[in-house]
């Protein structure tokens, strides 16, 4: 370039009075971010409605129209579930950090995450909710912010829903949509046949099973359901959930009639995958099965649908019916099993980035 352009060129620009200086860029960092489900603030009528409310206006969770769903939620669900969810979240509530079990676990794994990832000093972990709080939005808004021009969200669901992993995705890219400067998006597959997670799982019901004082004759894998018209259009979730039973199964050596699969947590009156859980339960404590347990791989923390529907609903249900003997597994949570398939898929995700 001759002198002359170039003395031209800086009085033009000079004119236009551009920055001096491109501002100091912040050394590129990694967000790595946990997602689950979401829980109320609170036990009250008015936690449990927003929490609620926004659940449920959710279309990947209604697919109904929502003109005719409106009026069912706001005349009918949003002015009775509020009180008796509300009543069920009590009997779980973790009271020292006043928050649901969901919300403690979600954080521990998001800590332990953090701390097993001490090596890659570039990584900042954070933990959202796909409903309630801490919001997506405000954990992407937070790590952007820190300078995070790399995003890996991990949904922590195993099996594949659009349910939930497709929903926690949606929110995420909803928040992208608002930033002028983006990062780049990494989202963790389902982990549904992962043999680090399959492994996890027979762990920890080889464990727990060892300090019971009993020999559950059936074990239950019971995973949470989904309309079964959703499945029959086409969401994978249901075949999932068949799979990781089918691997976990093999992993323990059992046969296929000491590990079955049944679905709870019906919502609604349409048909939901089948078997359900609490009818199973019950059929089998007719039928003369004194003894079994309960194990719930498709929740990656325990919470109100494993702590008050399974340890207390289902137990309740099983020893009326008959039953002698109850187990509830926890779920692998913060455990060391849980947070080696948590760093695991996370390292695995990363690869090309760290
Ligand atoms: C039509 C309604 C629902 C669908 C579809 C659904 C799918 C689904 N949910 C989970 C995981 C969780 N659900 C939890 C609570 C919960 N789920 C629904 C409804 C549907 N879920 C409601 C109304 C509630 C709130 C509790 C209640 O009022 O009964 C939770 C627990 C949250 C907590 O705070 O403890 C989890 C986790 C999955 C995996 C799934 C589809 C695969
Ligand atoms: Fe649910
Ligand atoms: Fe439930």
């Amino acid at each position: 370039m001759d002198a002359a352009k170039t003395s031209k060129t800086s009085k033009a620009e000079a004119g236009r009075q551009l920055p001096v200086a491109h501002p100091a860029l912040k050394s590129p960092k990694i967000g790595v971010m946990l997602v689950n489900l979401g829980t109320p603030d609170g036990t009250d009528f008015g936690s449990m409605w927003r929490y609620l409310r926004e659940f449920l206006s959710d279309p990947r969770v209604i697919e109904l129209p929502r003109i005719a769903w409106y009026p069912i939620l706001y005349g009918i669900v949003l002015n009775t579930r509020p009180t008796k969810s509300g009543a069920n979240y009590r009997k779980i509530w973790n009271r020292e950090r006043d928050e649901s079990p969901l919300r403690t676990y979600t954080r521990a794994q998001s800590e332990k995450l953090a701390e097993a990832l001490r090596d890659e000093p570039q990584i900042v972990v954070g933990w959202a909710m796909r409903y309630g709080n801490p919001s997506t939005k405000s954990v992407a808004d937070r790590l952007v912010a820190q300078g995070c021009d790399r995003l890996l969200v991990l949904p922590l669901y195993p099996q594949y829903s659009a349910t939930t992993t497709a929903t926690a995705n949606d929110k995420l890219f909803a928040a992208l949509a608002k930033m002028r400067r983006q990062p780049a998006v990494r989202s963790v597959p389902a982990y549904y046949d992962d043999p680090v997670y399959v492994d996890a799982v027979a762990r920890s019901i080889e464990t727990h099973l060892v300090s019971l004082d009993f020999a559950p004759e059936v074990v239950i894998a019971s995973y949470h359901g989904i309309p079964k018209p959703y499945s029959d259009k086409g969401d994978p979730y249901y075949w999932h959930c068949l799979e990781t039973t089918r691997l976990v199964r093999e992993r323990l050596g059992w046969g296929e009639e000491k590990l079955i699969t049944t679905f709870q947590s019906r919502f609604g009156a349409q048909e939901w995958l089948q078997p359900y859980t609490d009818k199973t339960v019950e059929r089998l404590a007719r039928e003369g099965v004194k003894s079994i347990a309960i194990v719930n791989p498709g929740f990656s923390s325990d919470c109100i649908e494993t702590l008050e529907e399974i340890a207390v609903e289902a137990r309740e249900i099983f020893l009326h019916a008959g039953g002698a003997n109850f187990a509830h597994i926890p779920c692998l949570n913060d455990s060391p099993g849980g947070m080696a398939v948590i760093e695991a898929l996370v390292r695995r995700e990363l690869s090309g980035w760290i």
